[in-house]
């Protein structure tokens, strides 16, 4: 099978793991904490100067112009947040950025590349962990280049399941998001989990190491990569409602199987959220 954006996607693997060490190496000296849209939505320096790192390199690799960029921090701060036809990358610097200024050890970059908006591949680097998941479109999914694979539970009183929180703090929303968990949790399933990085989440859907994740309130550079990764390791992703999987709606359920999937969606309930392309944009 021809391999288009082998290039994009190699390198994609080398700039992570540098971010990664550059996450790590900040993570030892004081750590600058700044908020974005509440007091519990917390963006460090470190964030920002990943973020300018990795797309600094794509754009001396790759020439400037030539491919469209998505980063959570750079949307932040007013660019825009519009999937084009064009190669776009789709970048969170540092996803789990709680953790990090905590020292909970769950910390990824993850870097996702869409071209006529249909995910080619997907690069997490759980840089605390130093794993390595990987996925291109149609070649499979790896773990510091060991194949991965979704589990195959499939009875739900079996399964651990992955879900977060997220950072609003509305007691509407937070309502909906715990008694969501507690129906799954009541079902009952082994164990519900949430590692605090969405991108993290889905590569324990991908490693067979939880049967599904979900979450509302998601960014795309969240779950882009993992989304790759997720599918090529077997799983599927779908909407909240069960319709099909929209990146840009922060909301989906990324699963081992259609049955974990269905179960998980009966027992969701919905709140809305502004889809990240209706995002206002820098004027
Ligand atoms: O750590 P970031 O990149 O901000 O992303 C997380 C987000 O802040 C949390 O609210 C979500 O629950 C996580 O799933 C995201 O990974
Ligand atoms: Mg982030």
């Amino acid at each position: 099978m021809e391999d288009p954006w082998k290039r994009e996607f190699e390198f994609a693997v080398e700039v992570a793991r540098k971010a990664g060490a550059e996450i790590r190496k900040a993570g030892e000296s004081e750590i600058r904490v700044m908020t974005k849209s509440c007091t519990v939505d917390l963006v460090t320096k470190t964030d920002e100067r990943v973020e300018k790192i990795i797309i600094g390199s794509l754009k001396e690799e790759f020439g400037e112009g030539t491919h469209c960029f998505i980063g959570e921090e750079s949307v932040a701060k007013g660019e825009a947040c519009v999937l084009t036809d064009k190669p776009t990358w789709i970048i969170d610097p540092v996803d789990g950025t709680t953790n990090f200024v905590h020292g909970f050890p769950f910390v990824a970059v993850s870097i996702g590349f869409a071209v006529n908006k249909e995910l080619e591949f997907g690069v997490v680097y759980s840089c605390l962990e130093d794993k390595m998941y990987k996925a291109q479109k149609g070649k499979g999914a790896f773990c510091n280049d060991e194949p991965i694979q979704v589990s195959d539970v499939q009875d739900i009183k079996k399964s651990i399941i992955i879900s977060e929180h997220g950072v609003d703090r509305s007691p509407e929303k937070v309502t909906k998001i715990f008694s969501t968990m507690q129906k799954i949790l009541c079902i009952p399933v082994h164990g519900l989990r949430g590692s605090g990085t969405a991108a993290t989440n889905m590569c324990l859907v991908a490693c067979g190491a939880v049967e599904a994740f979900f979450e509302i309130g998601i960014h795309c550079w969240d779950i882009a990569a993992g989304a790759v990764i997720v599918k090529e390791a077997g799983g599927l992703l779908l909407d909240v409602n069960g319709g099909p999987f929209d990146l840009m709606s922060r909301r989906m359920v990324s699963a081992n199987s259609d049955t974990i999937a269905q179960r998980i969606i009966k027992e969701i309930e919905i709140f809305p959220v502004v889809r990240d392309d209706a995002l206002v944009q820098k004027k």
